[in-house]
């Protein structure tokens, strides 16, 4: 069989915004839901929800047989974390916290087989090759394997051009949340001096030619960071769907200050 395409890399390219969903439950039930919605692409996350490898892999073949592309989001930046969730078929993945293009190097070359690389050879063992089914493989995959670098701390802003400029790189994602709280404003990403990080880290990342992304629940700063130029963009939260959707379902029966009946406290 081909190796299969990176659709969401190849849209990357194009002008039209994509639009995302994070995908927070951690099982392939929930993701797979979320996968018959419509949404361009979906963030797994394998940093704040509790997410495994093995979880990971069970959500991505429930969402294999949908158009919306998987985008995972590994907890940390390690080269032998990031070979199993390759070889688990990540094709998209994310990595948090890069402050400094030497980081961003060493993420390329976790993502790349010699003699490019560091990448181990799993071969007929895993699901990337689809068992072997794959041929050359090993010579090909890179081709459908795309790196997005989260720059979410001051440190990361300041570097965000020799970050964006590194080849194999091929996306930056914004981090509105960490950045705002290591700027000293405890996730309130709309401070003048956070927005204005926002704005320059998306022009200097697409001054060098590379796609940019962020998180933005709130439908005013989505349409903003979009016009700024922000070509993927994560619109909504799984989690937070449902509890908004919970609440405003309970309050049209009871009062929010109302206590439930059945409690817990003896
Ligand atoms: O800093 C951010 O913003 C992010 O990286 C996204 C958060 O981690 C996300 O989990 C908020 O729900």
């Amino acid at each position: 069989m081909d190796l299969p395409l990176n659709p969401f890399k190849a849209a990357l390219r194009r002008s039209e915004p994509l639009y995302g969903i994070w995908a927070g439950f951690a099982t392939p039930y929930a993701a797979e839901i979320i996968a018959t919605t419509g949404y361009d692409w979906m963030l797994v996350d394998g940093e704040h929800a509790p997410n495994t490898v093995p979880t990971l892999l069970a959500q991505l073949q429930a969402v294999a047989p949908y158009a919306t592309h998987p985008v995972v989001r590994a907890v940390h930046g390690d080269a032998v974390l990031m070979k199993q969730l390759l070889d688990a078929g990540v094709q998209t993945l994310m990595v948090p916290m890069v402050e400094t293009a030497e980081q961003a190097r060493a993420l390329v070359q976790a993502m790349r087989y010699p003699p490019h690389g560091i990448r181990g050879v799993g071969g007929g063992l895993t699901r990337a090759t689809r068992w072997d089914a794959v041929p050359d493989y090993i010579r090909t995959a890179h081709e459908q394997l795309c790196l997005v670098v989260q720059i979410e701390s001051r440190l990361g802003v300041e570097n965000a051009a020799e970050i964006a400029a590194v080849d194999g790189v091929d996306a930056v994602f914004i981090g509105p949340a960490d950045l705002s709280t290591g700027m000293g404003h405890a996730g309130d990403a709309s401070q003048p001096e956070v927005q204005d990080c926002i704005r320059r880290t998306i022009e200097t990342t697409l001054a060098h030619g590379k796609a940019c992304g962020i998180l933005a629940p709130r439908e005013e700063d989505a349409r903003r960071y979009t016009e700024w130029g922000c070509r993927f963009v994560a619109v909504a939260i799984d989690i937070s769907l449902m509890r908004q959707a919970a609440v405003a379902n309970l309050a049209r029966y009871r009062a929010p200050s109302q206590p439930a009946i059945v409690s817990t406290t003896y």
